[in-house]
């Protein structure tokens, strides 16, 4: 049966991605399957910040967004980044297309107060994700929503869930620089959502994992089967995996190589 799968592509990970990823990207589209890719570009942005010398901040893992970071977000998550992921997957006989959330008014939201021109997401229409995907398209999305006067600058992984339930997935993966959530001190392969929960209330998930964390509690409330984090620095990497409630299974091994 066609299954569909959202990846999320972390800004961290982009530039050192395994190309072994593509190769499995392929094998699931020609076994019939879809793929959603929602992408990142933190390091990127923070980097043409850096050349304007603009100060980036972070409340809470959420970029404090002026205008001139708005507009820096325009240019590179939506230009340099996607130009170069969507070029690579078309490279790797992966028909892909780039989007914001503002084409088509696909993702749109309110402006969090006190952050400047950073989005919450209200709806996802899912209408030309369905199109792009039904017409055999790769939809690339990044995470610049449609906001009541302009854009908005969203999280990548808030993002990535808000598109995964629209879609409805049956597979959520957040690709990132780590080999996935490190609790106890340990990488660990199957955790519960209490687990995690457990982690942002000590500390341990800081950061840029929070809202990956918060994603993954949330595909599995939604019912996805498959959801994890994983390293996309290796394709070998199976990464931590939300244990399903009715899944008594555990599994200890975790690969890396
Ligand atoms: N408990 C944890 N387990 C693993 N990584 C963690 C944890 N807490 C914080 N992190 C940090 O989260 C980072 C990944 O988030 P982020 O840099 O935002 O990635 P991305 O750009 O892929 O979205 C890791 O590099 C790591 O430093
Ligand atoms: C509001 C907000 O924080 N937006 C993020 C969007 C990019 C992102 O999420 O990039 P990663 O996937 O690399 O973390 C930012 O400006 O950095």
């Amino acid at each position: 049966m066609k299954q569909r799968k959202m990846i999320k592509l972390g800004g961290s990970i982009f530039e050192q991605l395994d190309s072994r990823y593509f190769k499995e990207w392929k094998d699931w589209c020609d076994a019939g399957h879809e793929l959603i890719i929602l992408h990142g570009g933190g390091p990127a942005l923070s980097a043409y910040c850096e050349t304007l010398e603009i100060e980036s901040v972070f409340r809470e893992g959420v970029r404090v967004t002026t205008e001139e970071v708005l507009l820096g977000a325009e240019r590179v998550l939506g230009g340099e980044v996607q130009s170069k992921i969507v070029y690579q997957l078309n490279r790797s006989d992966l028909p892909a297309v780039g989007l914001t959330g503002i084409d088509g008014a696909s993702i749109g939201g309110e402006q969090r107060q006190g952050l400047g021109a950073v989005g919450d997401i209200r709806f996802v229409d899912k209408t030309l994700f369905e199109t792009l995907l039904g017409a055999g398209y790769i939809p690339v999305v990044t995470s610049l929503i449609t906001g009541p006067s302009g854009a908005l600058n969203s999280n990548g992984d808030t993002c990535a869930i808000a598109v995964a339930n629209a879609l409805d997935v049956d597979a959520f993966e957040l690709l990132t620089d780590v080999e996935g959530v490190r609790l106890d001190g340990v990488y660990q392969a199957v955790v519960t959502r209490e687990m995690l929960e457990g982690g942002i209330k000590t500390n341990e998930i800081h950061g840029g994992m929070i809202p990956k964390v918060e994603a993954v509690i949330e595909a599995s409330k939604q019912g996805i089967s498959d959801v994890r984090i994983r390293s996309g620095k290796y394709v070998t990497s199976q990464g931590t995996r939300v244990k399903e409630e009715t899944d008594e299974r555990i599994t200890t091994n975790l690969s890396t190589s």
